[in-house]
């Protein structure tokens, strides 16, 4: 069994969870308060600027320049491809161009910094991995069961929906499954804990983001 079919039967009791979260049901339906939304935006906006900073940090630890080049690509990804969409947002919503990230961002762009930083590349691989994975399969959830007319978040719904990304997202799946071939075994146990660790994480921004989290002191 590839390293990722392990690692989504790991998470698929997690994976259903997410698709039945509040936050993503109401987004899909169209119904999801306008302020829970910017919220999601503006961590978000946090978010892909630690994430593409976590992408660079693994590009130039691999030896196969094919994939310093994909991780490149992605990390530039990250920041100008999703940045265009939530800029478009932005100027809608006002919201403004620092965010002072909640405990649930700083929490998981930390974990994966800090696992991108200071473990074995494939562990820091697998630790981003989701973030790549269960947007798509959460994305095409959403794109197949929206209401197409008129819905208020549909440039978010068609950015996750996209052949491009599906592309970039089987790379990534491509070379976490390559690096978890070469691995001892105990470092593909590390990566399945990351990738699950990743994948409770995003459970808790959407969930973070529906409940508007702060900070209580
Ligand atoms: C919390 C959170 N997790 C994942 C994504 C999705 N995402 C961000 S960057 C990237 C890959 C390169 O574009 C993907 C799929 C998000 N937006 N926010």
């Amino acid at each position: 069994m590839t390293f990722s079919a392990k690692a989504w039967e790991r998470i698929t009791p997690l994976y259903d969870k997410i698709l039945n979260m509040p936050f993503n049901k109401e987004l899909m339906e169209g119904s999801l308060d306008l302020e829970k939304f910017k919220f999601y935006m503006a961590q978000d906006a946090y978010y892909l600027g630690e994430f593409g900073k976590t992408l660079a940090t693994l590009a130039g630890k691999f030896n196969d320049l094919n994939y310093v080049l994909a991780f490149t690509e992605f990390a530039s990804g990250a920041i100008v491809v999703e940045r265009a969409l939530h800029e478009s947002y932005f100027h809608e919503f006002g919201i403004p161009d620092l965010v002072n990230p909640s405990p649930t961002c700083l929490l998981y762009t930390n974990y994966i910094l800090n696992q991108a930083a200071y473990s074995d590349v494939a562990v820091g691989v697998a630790a981003v991995l989701p973030c790549f994975w269960i947007y798509k399969k959460v994305g095409d959830h959403i794109y197949t069961n929206h209401h197409h007319d008129g819905h208020q978040y549909k440039k978010w719904i068609e950015t996750y929906a996209g052949e491009e990304f599906a592309e970039s997202v089987k790379l990534a799946i491509n070379i976490t499954d390559a690096l978890a071939e070469k691995a001892s075994h105990e470092v593909q146990e590390k990566m399945l804990q990351a990738f699950e660790m990743a994948s409770k994480l995003e459970w808790m921004f959407w969930d973070s983001a529906y409940r508007e989290e702060t900070w209580l002191v």
